[in-house]
């Protein structure tokens, strides 16, 4: 018997950074719209608890217990009284310490695979909140489609979403680790007074429209100050992307993944292509959403 899950990437069309907590997280208003770009984890019954990972970035995946799929297999084990003996099998897509949520898809799928496997029963709200658990951006891979995230990103809202959006994703030489591009803005904040993160209602009324103008005049990244601090860089994939036609370019969450949202598929296109030949990224990903969440895709006997 196998249960395969296919799970999304996600972009943050907003991304609102609050001052930093006392647990050291940050609250966030962080609008995200999932994207057609995924990870599929297949989950076997083994001997005892193994991961795999298939796929471009393969190699920079951990396969121990730190892998977040594998945390997601033990979290639920424990809570239904079960070891964790399976195997996690990851066909990975998207792009590694991207800022795209990757982890956090094989998390959600390992969960929903697992649960699916065992027949736990759980409800959503339980598997929810295992998510929570696993990492803030993981119970948005679970849901999809769209959401506003407040608190540190895992109280979801979903969100109206009115049309598709059509996105390139420009990956770049190198990752860029999370918690560095919250201490940079931390660190970038110092003596300034942060206001409270707030979702921006012009950018919900354009998804829920889905009106590319409207939304590219609205998207915003607080963490792309920071980011562009740690890889400077990135500003040269943003201006190629830009004199390409995208309506807007930004940081994909923490980064380095950049960001440009297309008027069309023929725009999409373009502007791929343009960013290819510019010797500004390593590669580049035409993706649109909203997409699902995590999906069971596929189970065998
Ligand atoms: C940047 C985003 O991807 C935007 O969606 C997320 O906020 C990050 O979500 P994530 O990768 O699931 O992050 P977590 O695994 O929960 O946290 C990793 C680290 O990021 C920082 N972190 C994360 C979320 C948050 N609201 N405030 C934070 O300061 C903390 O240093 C934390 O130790
Ligand atoms: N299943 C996994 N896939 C990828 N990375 C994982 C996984 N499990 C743990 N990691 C670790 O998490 C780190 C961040 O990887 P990930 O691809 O999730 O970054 P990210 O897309 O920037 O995350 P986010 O957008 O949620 O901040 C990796 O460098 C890796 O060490």
């Amino acid at each position: 018997m196998s249960v395969t899950v296919r799970v999304p990437a996600k972009v943050n069309v907003q991304l609102a950074v609050g001052a930093a907590r006392a647990d050291g997280f940050h609250d966030l208003a962080n609008v995200f719209l999932a994207v057609g770009l995924y990870d599929e984890v297949t989950v076997t019954p083994a001997d005892g608890l193994r991961v795999t990972c298939a796929g471009p970035d393969a190699g920079q995946v951990p396969l121990d217990r730190t892998n977040l799929a594998a945390r997601a297999a033990i979290a639920l084990a424990e809570r239904y009284g079960r070891t964790p003996d399976v195997h996690l099998h990851i066909a990975k897509d998207i792009p590694v310490a991207g800022g795209m949520a990757g982890g956090s898809a094989d998390g959600a799928g390992a969960l929903l695979a697992c649960d699916a496997l065992w027949g736990t029963g759980a409800t959503r709200d339980e598997l929810l909140e295992i998510c929570a658990g696993l990492g803030s951006d993981v119970p948005f891979s679970l849901v999809g489609g769209a959401a506003l995230g407040t608190g540190r990103g895992e109280k979801l809202t979903a969100l109206e979403v009115g049309g598709t959006f059509h996105w390139v994703f420009a990956m770049a030489e190198r990752g860029l680790s999370t918690p560095s591009v919250f201490r940079e803005f931390d660190r970038l904040a110092e003596g300034r007074d942060i206001p409270g993160p707030v979702a921006s209602q012009p950018l919900l009324d354009a998804l829920a429209e889905g009106d590319p103008d409207a939304l590219a005049a609205g998207v915003s990244n607080d963490l792309q100050a920071a980011a562009l601090s740690l890889f400077p860089e990135l500003a040269d994939a943003l201006a190629a992307g830009r004199a390409a036609g995208a309506l807007a370019a930004l940081v994909s969450g923490s980064g380095p993944t950049t960001a440009f949202l297309a008027r069309d598929t023929a725009a999409a296109a373009e502007i791929a292509q343009a960013l290819r030949t510019s010797g500004t990224c390593r590669s580049v990903r035409v993706a649109s959403g909203p997409a699902p969440g995590a999906t069971v895709v596929g189970d065998r006997p």
